[in-house]
């Protein structure tokens, strides 16, 4: 614990919000979340829990949680942001007013808006009024439930002003939270959004029955969609390599705790999206975000034949037994990054 964090708000009260919580109170923050729904807040407040996001962990004492953004906002320099992407947005605006002159916002969440293609950063910039300056973005291989128990792991917090990357990253670091910091906005949220819908590729193969060589094959091949996308829209390429870009490419493509791989897999195994859905819990990104993601890529001239196999699957209704077919039958090309021709 160190007295010299800065105070901070966390908005959104399912598992990631909850747990970037915990993050910044063992930290030494003083925290409020902010949340919709009475009961999770009475039970963070009285029970240090929140059972339906985070069963079994006990959260630090710290952690308050209110459902008045008024109350959570009040004196908070960082606002972390853990709503779900496609309705962050409405659910933040009308919060706008109510932040202090000099917070900063940093976006916990990993998706691209439906309709505008806009990052997460973005969003929240345009909901909240702030200046990309006073944006950060979080994202690495973090699992929410192996954080929420202290398992050791580390994070990016990118941001195009280096102060507000810094001073989130100073208000995270505890004894088993290390964030580093870097300046590529838009490779890190990229990675954090098209990962999810890799994840939703590589559970569908396991789904099938395929083994680890098809695993390998689309995490090694979804890593190089994801930084062809971020090439075009001038991301660094080193940042793909790292913790944002291979590091929560593979957490999130080889663990049973995410929801996007656990959708991909009940999809293999035959359910509809909607049974998938509902027997996943939680919010998976890579639903909606794999159709704006090529979308996305479309309007700058990038292939990316393994989300556009995802939203064939999802959203257009295409049988899984036809995707090897789809794949691996496109014109033969030469492998690396850069490599033109037909992807
Ligand atoms: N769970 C994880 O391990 C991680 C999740 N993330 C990202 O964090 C974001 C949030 O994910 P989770 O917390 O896991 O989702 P979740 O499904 O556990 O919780 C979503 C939360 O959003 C709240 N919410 C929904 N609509 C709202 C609205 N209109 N106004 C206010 N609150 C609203 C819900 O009440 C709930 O508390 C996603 O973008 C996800 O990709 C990022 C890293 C890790
Ligand atoms: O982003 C995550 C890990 O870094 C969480 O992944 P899921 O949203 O698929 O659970």
């Amino acid at each position: 614990m160190s007295a010299d964090r800065p105070r901070a708000a966390v908005l959104g009260t399912g598992a990631w919000g909850t747990t970037f919580a915990a993050v910044l109170a063992d930290a030494g923050c003083p925290v409020t979340l902010w949340g919709i729904a009475d009961e999770v807040c009475e039970e963070i407040n009285t029970a240090h829990r929140n059972t339906a996001y985070l069963p079994g962990v006990v959260l630090p004492d710290g952690v308050r949680a209110t459902t008045d953004a008024a109350a959570a906002l009040a004196g908070a320099k960082v606002v972390a942001i853990a709503i779900p992407a496609q309705v962050a947005r409405s659910a933040i605006a009308p919060l706008a007013d109510l932040l202090e002159p000099d917070a900063v916002a940093a976006s916990l969440i990993k998706g691209v808006e439906l309709t505008s293609h806009r990052r997460m950063s973005e969003v929240i910039g345009e909901a909240l009024r702030l200046p990309e300056e006073r944006v950060a973005v979080v994202s690495g291989p973090n699992l929410a439930r192996e954080i929420a128990e202290h398992q050791p792991t580390a994070t990016v917090v990118a941001s195009r002003s280096a102060a507000t990357a810094d001073l989130v990253a100073h208000a995270c670091a505890n004894s088993y939270f290390r964030p580093y910091t870097n300046s590529d906005v838009v490779g890190v949220e990229l990675s954090g959004a098209v990962k999810n819908v890799i994840a939703v590729a590589v559970g569908i193969a396991q789904g099938t029955g395929y083994g680890t060589n098809t695993t390998a094959t689309v995490i090694t091949r979804g890593l190089v969609e994801m930084t062809r996308l971020g090439l075009a829209l001038g991301a660094d390429a080193q940042t793909f390599a790292g913790l944002a870009g291979m590091g929560d490419l593979v957490a999130t493509c080889v663990s049973p705790l995410s929801r996007n791989h656990t959708l991909g897999m009940h999809m293999g195994q035959g359910k509809t999206l909607d049974e998938a859905i509902a027997a996943t819990g939680g919010t998976a990104e890579g639903v909606k975000t794999s159709a704006s993601v090529l979308e996305l890529a479309r309007s700058v001239g990038v292939e990316m034949p393994i989300t556009e196999a995802v939203v064939q699957v999802l959203h257009h209704g295409l049988p899984i037994d036809r995707l090897p077919e789809l794949l691996l039958n496109r014109p033969r090309k030469a492998e690396g990054v850069q490599a033109t021709g037909p992807f």
